[in-house]
């Protein structure tokens, strides 16, 4: 059977590597491995959503949602350092990549672990979701995602997505417009769209 990036358990042969990368005027040293989504370098979209990305004007955690080895969540901690940055995957391998992540770039204001789909305590309000969603997971696991980001984010809150216009940016669009009270497509790029969506 092949194995996907979405595992919650890589069973494929590990391989990290390490590489420096600069995000948001930050340089950042990454370790990825087999298992974990990546291709050596930051996903374009993923940097395209980092760079595009605007602060809510509202007090409030930060989450990432499918953070893999941690780029999004990383930098957006690295740029925000008084904000508290949740990242949270499915992938156990991910999780802990970017808990190695952060530690090598002395990133303290992170939460990251494992979990499907959205989930932190009850008490947090968030300001802002982001997420580079798992399309080859399925419709019904990135809906899931849209719908704990609603759930969990304050009034005038945002949830940020990047999708790629072919793998359903449109679809995403329209499932956002029946839920939230605001859906905007901020950016266009190469293809991939961030959509912003106002609760
Ligand atoms: C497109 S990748 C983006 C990874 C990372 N944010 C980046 O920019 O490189 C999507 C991520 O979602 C994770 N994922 C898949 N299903 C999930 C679920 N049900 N709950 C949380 N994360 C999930 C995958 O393991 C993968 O790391």
């Amino acid at each position: 059977m092949t194995e996907h990036y979405y595992s919650k358990k890589p069973q494929v042969q590990s391989n990290p590597q390490q590489w420096r990368y600069t995000l948001l005027g930050h340089s950042f040293l990454f370790e990825t491995d087999s298992g974990v989504f990546s291709k050596g370098e930051v996903d374009f979209g993923s940097r395209l959503l980092i760079e595009t990305f605007e602060m809510p004007d509202m007090d409030g955690a930060v989450l990432d949602v499918g953070c893999g080895y941690g780029p999004i969540g990383l930098a957006i901690a690295k740029q925000y350092p008084d904000r508290t940055v949740f990242m949270m995957d499915i992938n156990e391998r991910a999780v802990e990549l970017a808990k190695k992540n952060a530690e090598m770039n002395g990133i303290q204001n992170v939460r990251i672990y494992e979990s499907d789909g959205v989930y932190i305590d009850k008490g947090v309000k968030v300001a802002a979701v982001l997420t580079n969603p798992p399309i080859r997971a399925g419709k019904e696991t990135v809906f899931k995602i849209y719908d704990g980001a609603f759930h969990h984010l304050s009034d005038g809150g945002e949830l940020w997505v990047v999708i790629q216009k072919k793998q359903g940016a449109p679809s995403t669009q329209k499932y956002l417009e029946e839920k939230f009270r605001s859906v905007e497509v901020v950016e266009k790029k190469k293809g991939y769209w961030i959509i912003k969506a106002e609760k």
